[in-house]
């Protein structure tokens, strides 16, 4: 039988899903890839991947997907890996360059602006340096470990999880683990069961983890990010598309 071919986040807010599936069988029926979240979502789009953690605004380019598991890359309140630093209030905000790396929070900044702050800056998809600017003015998007020990560098700090949050009062979704085909039942069985493996030991997983200075490891991966896709988060989740439809 061909491997199942899995594109898998790369970042920090990924590891417990890894340890799972490295202490499972389940290796031995997966060719596993690790990339930016944007490639993921590229991967399954090309069909170079059957199956990915993909940002959920990135299923308005599929064809065909379906949520294959019970748990997502999520957060109900603030998740401390996704923010628009500035150094000015939102509201006074002229350019917000735009993450290459992410495609669900760069569409999460684009709903907040229109529908919550009520602002429309300029927004840059592919700005040389997008997280430096002389400019007063200019904000930006950054998601993932590249944000790790940044939000006392900058007055202004937006943690997008916790402003949806404001916004609606629903928690968030970033990414979800999405087939672009049928998967057989029995593999998503196993597939889950190892993802709930490495949730449930997470614990063992920090202590093999590289310690951050200025970061609380412990408090993201325990707290911060929450795992379960629950009704809740899948209500979120498709609020959002609707949202980014939109734009
Ligand atoms: C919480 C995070 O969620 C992520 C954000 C994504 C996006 O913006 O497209 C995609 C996957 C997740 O890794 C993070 O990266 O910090």
């Amino acid at each position: 039988m061909n491997k199942i071919r899995i594109s898998a986040v790369s970042y920090t807010n990924t590891k417990p899903f890894l340890y799972g599936l490295q202490h499972s069988d389940i290796m031995d029926q997966i060719d596993l890839s690790l990339d930016m979240p944007s490639d993921c979502a590229q991967k399954l789009i090309d069909d170079k991947a059957d199956i990915g953690l993909i940002p959920v605004a990135a299923t308005l380019s599929l064809p065909q997907w379906e949520i294959i598991s019970a748990y997502c890359i999520g957060a109900v309140g603030a998740v401390k890996s996704v923010f628009i630093f500035s150094n000015c209030d939102i509201r006074q905000a002229t350019k917000v360059q735009l993450d290459p790396q992410s495609r669900s929070s760069n569409n999460l900044a684009k709903v907040l602006l229109k529908n919550f702050w009520k602002v429309q800056p300029e927004l840059i998809a592919d700005a040389p340096d997008y997280a430096s600017s002389d400019d007063e003015n200019t904000a930006f998007v950054q998601i993932g470990d590249r944000t790790f020990g940044k939000p006392t560098r900058y007055k202004y700090v937006y943690d997008l999880a916790e402003e949806w949050k404001n916004f609606t009062g629903l928690p968030f979704v970033f990414a979800a683990w999405i087939a672009n085909k049928p998967i057989p039942a029995d593999f998503m069985v196993a597939f889950d069961k190892a993802l709930k493996f490495g949730l449930d030991h997470r614990r063992e997983l920090l202590k093999e983890l590289p310690k951050h200075p200025d970061f609380d490891l412990e408090q993201y991966l325990m707290h911060n990010l929450d795992f379960d896709l629950t009704e809740d988060k899948k209500k979120a989740l498709y609020l959002f598309l609707d949202y980014i439809k939109a734009l």
